[in-house]
């Protein structure tokens, strides 16, 4: 497990409720690479049977040019989870979110479910990762299916369990972070971070998104169409690291043969050369979307 697959760009992935005609038209427009159509927590009670049924409507529009569409269902247990699942697998997105997963059981029977209500092999199951239980149980949630595509950060439900509070730097959540990025990266399955709530603040988020991307994570949840900009440069590569990454190709090339070669004076072996093919395997898939 762990080995390097096709890149799929996930840098910006906007939520958005599913109640709101108006931002999933306008969500066709924005630079995003995924949306989550949202049927959880930002729907009303009341409003939960409308959501549904125009977010499978524009999961088969296909109006969505490449951005991948996703749309999260409400959680296992509750009242609208089955008819979520159920309508979702049919209309056949890109990935049906599920909230609050907590165990490698619960995964294979999501797995199962949306199997028998006759999802499309494409739609994969992204499974949030949001409670203390998740996080103690990351590394089997992790590895549980092979259709399980993606860990998906729920910052917000995570700090409300833990009691914790949001604070720059994020020390509460550090710990949850990475052992759920190891557990990503061990089955070699993607992990996205949570969203940043203060949709004002463009200087915490930049920060935030920086600091997720040196962590490891493949990209940022939003929830605003402000932060999708940011977010995009952030979790691709640089232009110094593309041009760093194409001197250590081509320093490697000329001392083809030898173990280890020297690029900018510092020391370049076989591993800098996987970390530098995959800079720029990502930038040409990036570069390929404009
Ligand atoms: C946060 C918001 C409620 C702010 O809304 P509002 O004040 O209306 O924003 P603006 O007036 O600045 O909007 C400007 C235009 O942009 C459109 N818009 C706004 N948000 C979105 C969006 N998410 N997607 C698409 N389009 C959007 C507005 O319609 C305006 O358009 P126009 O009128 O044409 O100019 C709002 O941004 C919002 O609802 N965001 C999403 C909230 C959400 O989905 N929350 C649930 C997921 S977060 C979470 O809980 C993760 C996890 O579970 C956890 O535990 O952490
Ligand atoms: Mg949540």
């Amino acid at each position: 497990m762990g080995g390097q697959t096709a890149y799929t760009p996930r840098r910006s992935v906007l939520y958005m409720p599913g109640s709101n005609e108006r931002a999933l038209e306008k969500a066709k427009t924005l630079p995003v690479d995924a949306l989550i159509l949202d049927l959880e927590d930002a729907v009303a009670p009341d409003a939960k049977e409308g959501a549904r049924e125009n977010v499978c409507a524009a999961a088969v529009s296909g109006e969505y040019g490449n951005r991948e569409v996703t749309i999260r269902v409400n959680g296992t247990g509750t009242q609208w989870h089955d008819a979520d699942l159920a309508a979702a697998a049919q209309a056949g997105p890109a990935g049906v979110v599920v909230p609050k997963v907590g165990s490698a059981d619960e995964v294979r029977s999501l797995v199962s479910a949306l199997e028998a209500a006759g999802a499309p092999e494409h739609t994969r199951l992204w499974a949030m990762i949001e409670t203390p239980e998740a996080i103690l149980n990351v590394r089997e949630i992790a590895a549980a299916s092979p259709r399980l595509a993606v860990l998906v950060m729920g910052t917000n439900d995570l700090v409300k369990e833990l009691r914790a509070d949001h604070v720059p730097g994020r020390g509460p959540l550090v710990t949850s972070l990475q052992l759920s990025l190891l557990a990503a990266r061990e089955s070699g399955i993607a992990i996205l971070d949570g969203v940043y709530n203060d949709v004002k603040d463009a200087e915490g988020f930049e920060a935030e998104c920086v600091q997720g991307r040196d962590f490891g994570f493949d990209g940022k949840t939003l929830i605003h169409p402000g932060q999708v900009e940011v977010c995009n440069s952030t979790f691709a590569p640089s232009e110094a690291a593309v041009a760093d990454a194409r001197g250590i190709l081509e320093a490697w090339e000329a001392g083809a043969g030898s173990g280890v070669v020297t690029h900018n004076g510092r020391m370049i072996e076989n591993l800098h050369v996987e970390i530098a093919e995959r800079v720029i395997a990502t930038h040409d898939v990036i570069a390929g979307r404009r």
